[in-house]
């Protein structure tokens, strides 16, 4: 396997790839800043910039998403991974996920030989006896783990798959990580926080298990993660980020609880959270990353959802749609940084520019291109909930101005924004469960 292809650590640290803030390839944009104290953060948000830039001169606006190339990448590490991937090894369940959902959204996951079959043996040997999933073969059970393994089965989207879930001990299962304070851990003795009570809330309302001894003090836990900037911390006090905002927030929209939290601070701090650069950035001054397209962006959705909803039920019995046709961020530009910017030639994406593409960052690229082309993938939370799964999906309109197509002439699949399953894999999946006894005997 080259070295481009090697799953890398998401982290800012060595973001500069050999240039430094002097004697460098970017000494004329240091000139600006001659006047001030250059510190790492502002060295690394200049570089990462102007290689934004670079990307956009180079590609000559290339925007096809090349997803020939990426279901090759995704297929291929549905058969093995590398062994320099075994610091991977408890995230295999995360990898299936990542692949299966990445092509399905891509339209390419059904026609797959042998997939339920294959899908059912597997995650009935990551299933644990106390009803759990681990992340790998033998590994106890994780909640985070145990999201990812219903998604993935969720994904493929069969009887057979389904089957492979004890929903009886899953649900003892998830009383058990629950907390005090409203919360789940990740396992016996594993941290707690908005993460792992988001996956446990998305498995219990999947699965039809959501009792009110589950749901009981989870929405006050994730209201005290609110931060004074807006956005949403791991644990109370904790520094606002997109990948817990996203878990509180979409937990919040499960238990029908976003009118607890401060909605405008929110709405305002993930607006500032879409930079220059064009895509999300997770926190206040660190930089833009492709995994926070999805992570973010269905925050934005979210908030779009319910600003909908809240118009529609003050002005009774009138119909007065908010929406300009339109998503409460730039699509353009989100959709341009994924493609022209993070897209690996060989298919696939990276977190930025300079990086080489993982599986991590290509299936929430896939995802957060998803959101992007789809205009009314926000009223899908309204109408695809808990209490209301036989109501009709709406229609999806596409994003007219940007990029649509793929190298196939089709779009990304729209994906769920709670739960970021293709939506008709979704809609299939509760209807299922939704079928079967609650709570579970
Ligand atoms: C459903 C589920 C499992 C959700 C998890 C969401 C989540 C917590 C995502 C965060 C992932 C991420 C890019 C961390 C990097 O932090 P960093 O400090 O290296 O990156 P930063 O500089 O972008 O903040
Ligand atoms: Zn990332």
């Amino acid at each position: 396997m080259s070295k481009i292809e090697e799953i890398d650590i998401d982290t800012d640290e060595q973001y500069t790839s050999g240039s430094t803030s002097s004697g460098g390839e970017y000494d004329d944009i240091y000139d600006e800043y001659k006047d001030e104290k250059l510190t790492t953060t502002i060295i690394n948000q200049i570089e990462l910039s102007k290689s934004v830039q670079d990307k956009h001169k180079q590609n000559g606006y290339d925007e096809t998403l090349k997803s020939q190339k990426i279901i090759k990448f995704l297929k291929r590490s549905l058969e093995g991974v590398n062994s320099s991937h075994q610091a991977l090894d408890s995230s295999k369940v995360w990898i299936a996920f990542w692949a299966l959902n990445g092509l399905d959204l891509l339209g390419n996951l059904d026609s797959m030989q042998d997939v339920s079959e294959r899908t059912a043996s597997y995650f009935t040997v990551l299933q644990n006896s106390d009803g759990g999933f681990g992340g790998g073969n033998t590994h106890t059970s994780h909640s985070v783990s145990t999201f990812a393994a219903v998604s993935a089965l969720f994904s493929v989207g069969t009887e057979q798959v389904y089957n492979v879930i004890n929903r009886e001990t899953m649900y003892q299962y998830l009383l058990r990580m629950k907390t005090q304070e409203g919360a789940f851990r990740t396992e016996i003795g594993g941290e707690v926080d908005s993460r792992s009570t988001y996956c446990a809330i998305a498995v219990a309302s999947m699965l039809n298990i959501l009792t009110d001894e589950l749901k009981s003090g989870v929405a006050e836990f994730l209201e005290r993660c609110q931060t004074y900037e807006g956005g949403f911390g791991a644990y109370p006090g904790n520094e606002a980020h997109g990948g817990y905002t996203f878990c509180a927030v979409s937990a919040l929209a499960i238990l029908n609880k976003l009118d607890i939290i401060d909605m405008e601070s929110l709405h305002r701090w993930i607006t500032f959270r879409q930079t220059e650069d064009g895509g999300f950035q997770g926190r206040t001054n660190k930089l833009v990353d492709t995994c926070y397209s999805y992570w973010q962006g269905a925050v934005v959705v979210i908030i779009q959802s319910f600003y909908d909803y809240q118009c529609h039920t003050d002005i009774s019995g009138q119909q007065t749609p908010i929406d300009n046709g339109k998503l409460l961020f730039s699509q353009r530009s989100l959709q341009e940084y994924i493609l022209i910017c993070c897209q690996d030639k060989a298919g696939g994406f990276g977190d930025h520019p300079v990086k080489g593409r993982d599986y991590y960052h290509t299936s929430y690229g896939l995802s957060g291109l998803s959101l992007s082309q789809h205009n009314d993938i926000y009223k899908i939370i309204k109408t695809m909930n808990n209490e209301q799964i036989e109501q009709a999906v709406p229609p999806i309109t596409l994003q007219s101005d940007v990029f649509k197509f793929n190298d196939q002439g089709d779009v990304v699949e729209p994906t769920h924004p709670l739960y970021n399953i293709k939506i008709t894999k979704l809609e299939k999946g509760l209807k299922y469960f939704h079928s079967l006894p609650f709570p579970p005997k």
